[in-house]
C-alpha cells in the first residue's frame, strides 16, 4: 500500500525510510530480585520472530508513552506495573520503517510475567544479554545497561607532568571509568612516560584506558586504541585483538558503517556543540546527531560542549553517554 508520506521509487532503503514519521515503542527493563533481566521472544509470523527483546510494543495514537507501556506488559505478560526512569531513546531507521524504541525501567510490578502471547520468557543475567539474539535497535540499550554512560578524553600536560596525573587520578577518584588517552603535539618519550602512570592508575581503579591513534603503543602497554576518523578510514582489519577495547571518532554514516564493520565497541560522535578545541566547527546538533544514530546500532557517544549534566539528554538522542575533555576534567 502506499501513502501520502511515500517517498518517490527508486531512492535507496534509507532515503525511503527517512520520508516516514518514526514509530514510537515503548519497552520495559524489568529486573528481578537476582538483577536477572527480562527478555521475551518474538513469536512465529511477526516481524523480527525469533529474536529476543524488552517486552513493549507500539504506542496508541492518543496514548503516553507510560500509559502504552503499561497496557502492553499487561497484554503480553499479565502484570500491573509502575513504569520507572528513562533508559534511553533509540532512533533507529531500517528499510521497512523508521523507528523510536523508548525503554523504561519498571519500577516495580505485580503479578508473575507469563508469555500471555505465547512468545518464549527467559530471565538473563546483565552479563549474559549479548548472547541472546536482538533486534538492531536494541544493541545500544544492552550497552546503556552495561557499560558507563561517560568517557573521559585526555586533555594534554601543561608543563607539569605530576599535576596532569593528579588530575587523572581526581577524574577516577569522581567515578569515570573509561579514559580514552589523547596527547596531541607531545613527543614520543613524554607521552610513553605519562601513558605507563596513567595505566597504572586506571588498572588499580579497574577503569578501561584506551590509546588515541597509536596501535603500537596500544599494543605495546595491552590497552584499547581509538581510532580517529582519518585512521579508521584505512583500517582493512581489527588493529587490536578482540579482548582489547576498540574505538573511533565518526562524523558520517559511512565511517559509523565502517566502524561497525571493524568490529569497534563503541563510537564517538560530534562535536554535538562548538567547543574551543574544534573552535571553526559550528556542532552538528542533536537532530543530525540522531540522524546519524539512527544508522547504526553501536553505542555512541556525543561529545562536544557536554558535560556529567547531559547525560539524560544524550541518553534520550540514543547516545551511550557523553565523551568529554574538559566536562570531566579537574572540575
Ligand atoms: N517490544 C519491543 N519491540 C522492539 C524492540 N526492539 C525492536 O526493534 N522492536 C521493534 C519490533 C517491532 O518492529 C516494533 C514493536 O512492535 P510490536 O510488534 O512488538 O508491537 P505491538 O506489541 O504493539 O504488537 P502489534 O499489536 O503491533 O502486533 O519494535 C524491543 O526491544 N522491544
Ligand atoms: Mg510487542
Amino acid at each position: 500500500m502506499t501513502d501520502s508520506t511515500s517517498p518517490p521509487p527508486g531512492l535507496p532503503p534509507h532515503s525511503r525510510g527517512e520520508e516516514r514519521k518514526p514509530t514510537h515503542v515503548v519497552a520495559g527493563v524489568i529486573v528481578d530480585a537476582r538483577g536477572r533481566v527480562l527478555l521475551a521472544r518474538r513469536t512465529e509470523g511477526s516481524e523480527l520472530a525469533g529474536l529476543w527483546e524488552f517486552p513493549g510494543g507500539k504506542v496508541e495514537p492518543g496514548e503516553t508513552p507510560e500509559a502504552a507501556l503499561a497496557r502492553e506488559l499487561d497484554e503480553e505478560l499479565g502484570i500491573e506495573v509502575d513504569v520507572g526512569a528513562p533508559v534511553m531513546v533509540v532512533p533507529h531507521l531500517t528499510p521497512r520503517r523508521r523507528l523510536r524504541l523508548d525503554v523504561r525501567r519498571i519500577q516495580a510490578w505485580r503479578g508473575t510475567p507469563k508469555g500471555y502471547e505465547g512468545q518464549a520468557l527467559a530471565w538473563v543475567q546483565p552479563d549474559k544479554l549479548a548472547r541472546y539474539d536482538m533486534p538492531a535497535p536494541d544493541l545500544p540499550v544492552v550497552a546503556a545497561l552495561l557499560q558507563p554512560d561517560h568517557c573521559l578524553v585526555t586533555p594534554p600536560p601543561g608543563g607539569d607532568d605530576g599535576e596532569w596525573l593528579a588530575s587523572l587520578e581526581a577524574a577516577l577518584a569522581r567515578g569515570v571509568r573509561r579514559v580514552q588517552f589523547r596527547m596531541p603535539g607531545i613527543d614520543r618519550a613524554r607521552r610513553h612516560h605519562l601513558l605507563s602512570n596513567a595505566a597504572l592508575s586506571c588498572d588499580a581503579a579497574g577503569v578501561q584506558l584506551l590509546v588515541n591513534g597509536d596501535a603500537g603503543l596500544a599494543c605495546e602497554f595491552g590497552l584499547g586504541l581509538h581510532l580517529p576518523a582519518a585512521q579508521l578510514r584505512k583500517q582493512r582489519q581489527r588493529p587490536v585483538p578482540a579482548d582489547a577495547l576498540l574505538s573511533a571518532s565518526c562524523h558520517d554514516a559511512d565511517e559509523l558503517r565502517l566502524a561497525q564493520a571493524l568490529g569497534c565497541d563503541f563510537a564517538i560522535v560530534g562535536p554535538v556543540h562548538p567547543t574551543p578545541t574544534h573552535p571553526d566547527h559550528g556542532g552538528i546538533g542533536w537532530a543530525r546527531f540522531e540522524a546519524l544514530r539512527e544508522q547504526a546500532s553501536l553505542p555512541i557517544y556525543a561529545i562536544g560542549g557536554l558535560g556529567p549534566d547531559d547525560i539524560a539528554e544524550a541518553r534520550s538522542h540514543g547516545a551511550q553517554g557523553i565523551a568529554a575533555i574538559r566536562g570531566l576534567w579537574g572540575r
